[in-house]
């Protein structure tokens, strides 16, 4: 590091320290160094590697650099080798976001635990810090990146100074409406944003939020949005949509009040019933969790300092699973939300791929069921019917584009429906270029014909994460060396993908032009 680089790095160094509040002593004992070598580093007189900034962000909660324009990063994977070992499934994307949101709703303090610290969450924090709310990563024991969030809100929130890139960056930032619906009479949240997915409407959070009094107006790029009086109403009203995110908007707006708040047609999905868990940890009576018709009680004021523990993300356990399938490996996938992967399990013992499960165990939230999955080398065929999602209790939206990879692998033709999104199966086209035999029917419907053999290629991310995911899933079968560019998207929903894989055998590294 240049010497007037490592100056300036230093200078803003102490000033996130001193704007914390801690002194050089603290941070050092944090770092576990010593108080001299704080000092030298906010002099400029010691290098300071990426690594270390990074760990030193994570401790203050802040972020000390950004350097020069974002580079683009890109996957190099040599593929064709077999995995081997366990892994374990991270905490879920979906029951984070929403969690973020809902601590809004906390007078005192939340400490998530054990967060995935993915894109979508950083996304998320930012938004939160920008409108005044304290978000400190704290320390983790074991030197490894820090993963408790720690979150406490300021008596009013600055609405007005909101973070509007990291906002339209992310779709979950909808998922604000809810939380605040007692904030302000009157603010402006950004449109919602994420993967290019095709058109997905927000119109039935409106009507949701309609029901509880919430003006909701859409103008030039913002939604301009009118508070109701609080009020103790009981009220009953039907989604239009079994969506996730839209129920919980509901839930966590039916949180504020105490009247009788029911929802029918209510996902059950497995962020839902997280967010279910921790309102209930709060003191919000909750009744018909895990079914679609919820009976809430809420509270005028929720002050109360809790650690909650998000469960484990039946998507990211799809993907490790896939990863074993296409290398025709024997993995163990610890840590498997069970109650959310039963009909994927189902669906791929049609297939002919032989699975052994091992006996439940409790997740941290003290609710969702966890298993151990292993993969065993199977010769795999394509299904009888046609593979479709549905919502909960279905076959997962999320996890659908991986069975596109999985009968690529598998002999004869199945077809894919994805009636959800209306550009996610166009999408998986892309598996083509590694060899596979992908024919678009319509924007929803794909034949896939296996078995592939898979063949190395250079492939850029389309702008969605599952299809992203498919496609490194893939090149980990194809012989020769690949490459997968610009990954943020991919990042937006799984932390250290690359090197988890490694973990188990795979070759991945990491480069930037
Ligand atoms: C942050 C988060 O939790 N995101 C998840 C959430 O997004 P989210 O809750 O935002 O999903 P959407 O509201 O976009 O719903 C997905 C699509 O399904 C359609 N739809 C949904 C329900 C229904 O009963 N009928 C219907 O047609 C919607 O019109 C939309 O096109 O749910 C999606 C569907 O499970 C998942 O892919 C996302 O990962
Ligand atoms: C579509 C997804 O998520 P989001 O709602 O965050 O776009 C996903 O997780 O695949």
């Amino acid at each position: 590091m240049a010497q007037q680089t490592a100056e300036t790095v230093g200078v803003l160094l102490r000033d996130v320290r001193s704007h914390r509040g801690w002194t050089q002593g603290q941070l050092a004992s944090e770092l576990g160094t010593s108080q001299s070598a704080v000092a030298r580093m906010e002099q400029g007189k010691q290098n300071l590697s990426l690594k270390m900034i990074q760990r030193i962000e994570d401790i203050l909660g802040q972020r000390i650099v950004n350097i020069g324009a974002p580079k683009m990063t890109h996957l190099r994977v040599e593929g064709g080798h077999r995995l081997s070992g366990a892994v374990d499934v991270n905490t879920s994307k979906n029951a984070g976001v929403a969690l973020l949101c809902a601590s809004l709703i906390n007078r005192g303090t939340t400490t998530l635990r054990n967060l995935a610290r993915i894109e979508e969450v950083n996304r998320i924090v930012e938004v939160l810090t920008s409108i005044g709310v304290e978000c400190t990563w704290l320390p983790s024991e074991d030197g490894e990146q820090a993963r408790d969030l720690l979150i406490r809100r300021p008596a009013t929130l600055n609405l007005d100074g909101m973070d509007v890139e990291a906002a339209r960056r992310t779709r979950s930032v909808i998922m604000l409406l809810g939380p605040l619906l007692d904030e302000r009479s009157e603010y402006r949240l950004p449109y919602a944003g994420g993967c290019d997915l095709g058109t997905r409407t927000v119109e039935p959070h409106m009507q949701a939020l309609r029901e509880f009094g919430l003006a909701v107006e859409a103008t030039a790029g913002f939604y301009t949005v009118r508070a109701p009086e609080a009020d103790r109403a009981d009220r009953t009203f039907v989604l239009t949509e079994r969506g996730d995110t839209v129920t919980e908007n509901a839930i966590m707006a039916a949180a504020h009040r105490e009247g009788v708040t029911v929802i029918r047609n209510a996902s059950p999905n497995y962020m839902v019933q997280d967010l279910c868990f921790y309102l209930e940890a709060l003191g919000v009576t909750i009744d018909g969790v895990g079914t679609t018709t919820l009976r809430i009680r809420g509270k005028a004021r929720i002050d109360a300092d809790i650690d909650y523990w998000p469960s484990e993300d039946p998507i990211e356990a799809m993907s490790l699973i896939t990863a074993a399938i296409v290398t025709n490996s024997e993995v163990t996938v610890r840590r498997v939300p069970i109650e959310f992967m039963e009909i994927e399990l189902a669906t791929l013992a049609t297939m002919g791929q032989k699975l052994a499960i091992s006996g439940e165990y409790m997740a941290r939230n003290g609710h969702t069921r966890l298993v151990d999955v292993t993969t065993l080398p199977s010769e795999l065929h394509a299904p009888t019917d046609k593979i479709h999602p549905m919502p909960f209790p279905g076959l997962n939206i999320d996890n659908l584009p991986f069975f596109a990879v999985i009968a690529a692998n598998a002999t004869g033709q199945t077809m894919i429906h994805d009636w959800v999104y209306e550009n996610r199966a166009i999408y998986l086209t892309e598996l083509n270029r590694l060899g596979a035999h992908v024919q678009l029917l319509d924007p929803h419907r794909i034949y896939v014909n296996g078995p592939t053999k898979w063949r190395a290629a250079e492939v850029g991310c389309p702008p969605a994460l599952r299809p992203a995911a498919c496609i490194l899933l893939a090149m980990l079968a194809a012989r020769g060396t690949s490459e997968l560019r610009n990954i943020y998207v991919i990042e937006r929903g799984y932390q250290d993908l690359a090197e988890r894989l490694n973990s188990i055998g795979a070759k991945i590294e990491y480069f930037q032009d």
